[in-house]
This record gives structure tokens, C-alpha cells and sequence, in this order.
């Protein structure tokens, strides 16, 4: 089945239908990580997105029960060199193809992935097309000039509709769900939190009528500015000398409520090899990476950067200097990527329980 790529500069890329037969669109970035598609696709903070994989080969362990990050395939669509229709592996249970089906994604394979991410990376991430039954080039140029237009709220998406609870014997964590990956939660688990998951659209005040230890906030889709009216709440929790932790969006939303601004990285980082120095302990950490904005250079007094990115110099990590709040822009949780950062994990609940003991994580 034959397949088109468009994309808004008028780039056409011809290839072979994957998945679901139909015409999808959004925003196309690209992830450098060699493995973890499973993990990508359901990653929530790819919502709407048309993810590239740089990996020439994609599909080639199977789909299997334990790598979702999420109840569903969140990226809007997937361009792939070449996929692997036989895969092998012990938990494999289907096929990539079957996979993408299943969620109705359309993919496109048999584009060259090297080619589409020099010019992304060259002329920054741009909107695009994917379609394997429209394959007339004004049709699509047609669809790329009205979808780009659509204004979405994807965090609402994605975020859970009512409270969720995982119980535990430890701390009390509220999760804000921004579109939480479940490795997130699996960490907190295994540290034995009893853990709290709120819709995002909870005021401050519900969060607090919980009585929580700590406050994760969470990674997501989108501009931070898109759920600018979290901000004063946020401000608000991160106030009251409750450990919160953010991650990735969730970390956005942190420097925003302190004062600080964001922008829209060129090409953003998306991949499982980008090092990130503590700028407290001179360290390098290989961290896993998924965000297409950033927050601002001059943050306000009272907020330390902790980490920063090695390629490009961006904020990393942020700090409170009275407060015990703290956040990364990437993922320690990982799913996929590497674990350098997973002991942030334990460094919060640590914080809530006082406890000076860390405890050994479950590998997943
Ligand atoms: N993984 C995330 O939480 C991503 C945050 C935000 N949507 C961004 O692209 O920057």
C-alpha cells in the first residue's frame, strides 16, 4: 500500500503504508533512542505528535504486555526506515503492524528517516502528513494548511477523568496527571507510596483536602502555556512546604509558577542518550529525553538550576532554595532509556518519610 509524508515546507516523502489505513497529522520530531517504541508510542507527552524513529529498524522485538506507558498508542503517527514484520522475542505478542492497527495509527515505512531528520533538525520540527488513502499532493498540502490551525487541549486528552488511587503503606503522593507515564508510577510503587492520581483540572485545594506527603507533577503533551490556568494553582501547592517533585511538563509548570518562562526548543530532545551534568556533585547523567520546549535562562533568585544539557546548554533541573521543591526536564523514570537518574526517585520519597535508608529498586 503506497503512502505519502508531506510536510508544511512542501517536502514530500513516498514510502509504504504501516498500520492502520487512513491520514493522520500533527507535529513531526524525531527520537534517536535504538530501542523503547512501544514505550514511545504510548508515551502520553507524544500525543498528537508524528514521532520518527531514527533507528533504521523498528519492530524487530515485538509488542508485549509489560512496556506500555499508558492505556493506549498516544502518538498521533509513526515514520520508520524499515519494519520488521517477523519479530522475535520470548514476551513478543505481536507485530508492530498488528499493534498500530489495533490502536487505528497510521504509519508510514520505507522513508529515508536520515534524510526527513537532517531537514527537521536543520529547519527545526515542523508540521506534517501521513496518509496511505489520499495520495494526491494538493489534498494534502490542503489538510496540513487547515490542521495546523486546530488548537487542541491535549493534556485533557490524556489526563485520567477521575481520582485513581495505587495503594501503599508509605507516603501519601499525589500524582497531577499531566498524561503520567506508568513507569512513573511503577517507581513510586515500589517505594511503597500510596499513591493518589488526580485529574489534571484539581484545584489546589483538592489536591490538598488529600493530605498529601508529596506532590509529583507530571509529564504531558503540549506548551506549558496551553494549561496556563494550572499555574497559579501550582504556585500554590509548591508553597506550603510540601515536597514536590516535577518531571518534564511538570517541570515547566514549576518554573512558570515560580516567575519563570518558556520557549519552543528547534527540534526539542527527544532520545535515550542525552548527557546532563548535576551541576551539585560535576556528574554526567545519560538521560532519557522527550520535550519540545524548555524553560528561560533567568529563572528567578530564589530558584537554583541543578542540571544542565550538555549539547545545547538548556535547563535541566531546577531547585527551591528554601523550599523542598525540585524538578527535571527529563525522564528519570525512563521507559525507555538509560536509569542513570532513577535514585530521584528514592531522593523524594526519601524526603517525606525522612528515612536516610535507600531502599533498592524493583528493575523493570
Ligand atoms: N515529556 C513531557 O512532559 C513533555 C513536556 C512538553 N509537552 C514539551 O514538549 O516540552
Amino acid at each position: 500500500m503506497e503512502a505519502k509524508l508531506v510536510l508544511e515546507d512542501g517536502t514530500v516523502f513516498k514510502g509504504k503504508g504501516l498500520g492502520y489505513e487512513g491520514t493522520t497529522w500533527g507535529e513531526v520530531v524525531f527520537n534517536t533512542s535504538m530501542t523503547g517504541y512501544q514505550e514511545i508510542l504510548t508515551d502520553p507527552s507524544y500525543r498528537g505528535q508524528l514521532v520518527t524513529l531514527t533507528y533504521p529498524l523498528i519492530g524487530n522485538y515485538g509488542i508485549n504486555h509489560n512496556d506500555f506507558e499508558s492505556y493506549e498508542i498516544h502518538a498521533g503517527g509513526l515514520i520508520i526506515r524499515e519494519d520488521c514484520s517477523r519479530p522475535n522475542h520470548w514476551q513478543s505478542q505481536n507485530t508492530l503492524d498488528v499493534f498500530l492497527k489495533e490502536y487505528k495509527i497510521t504509519g508510514i515505512t520505507n522513508i529515508d528517516t536520515r534524510a526527513l531528520t537532517r531537514r527537521l533538525r536543520s529547519k527545526g520540527s515542523m508540521f506534517g502528513v501521513i496518509s496511505s488513502e489520499i495520495l494526491d499532493e494538493k489534498e494534502l498540502n490542503k489538510i496540513i494548511k487547515q490542521k495546523i490551525k486546530e488548537k487542541r487541549c491535549l493534556v485533557e486528552e490524556v489526563s485520567v477523568s477521575t481520582p485513581t488511587r495505587i495503594p501503599g503503606k508509605g507516603p501519601r503522593v499525589v500524582v497531577m496527571d499531566f498524561g503520567v507515564k506508568y513507569n512513573i508510577v511503577r517507581y513510586l510503587k515500589s517505594l511503597g507510596a500510596d499513591i493518589f492520581v488526580l485529574p489534571y483540572s484539581s484545584s489546589a485545594e483538592e489536591v490538598l483536602s488529600y493530605n498529601p506527603d508529596g506532590i509529583l507533577l507530571s509529564n504531558g503533551p503540549g506548551d506549558p502555556m496551553d494549561i496556563s490556568e494550572k499555574v497559579p494553582e501550582i504556585q500554590s501547592l509548591a508553597t506550603k512546604n510540601i515536597p514536590v517533585f516535577g518531571i518534564c511538563l511538570g517541570h515547566q509548570l514549576l518554573g512558570l509558577a515560580f516567575g519563570g518562562r518558556t520557549y519552543k526548543l528547534k527540534f526539542g530532545h527527544h532520545g535515550g542518550n542525552h548527557p546532563v551534568k548535576d551541576l551539585r556533585t560535576g556528574k554526567v547523567l545519560i538521560t532519557t529525553q522527550n520535550h519540545g520546549y524548555a524553560l528561560e535562562d533567568g529563572l528567578p533568585p530564589e530558584i537554583e538550576v541543578t542540571h544542565i544539557n550538555l549539547n545545547d546548554g538548556t535547563i535541566e533541573g531546577i531547585k527551591h532554595k528554601d523550599l523542598p521543591v525540585s524538578s527535571v526536564q527529563y525522564h528519570p523514570e525512563a521507559g525507555p532509556g538509560p536509569k542513570d537518574s532513577t535514585l530521584l526517585f528514592n531522593e523524594f520519597i526519601n524526603k517525606l518519610t525522612g528515612q536516610r535508608n535507600v531502599k533498592k529498586l524493583v528493575n523493570f
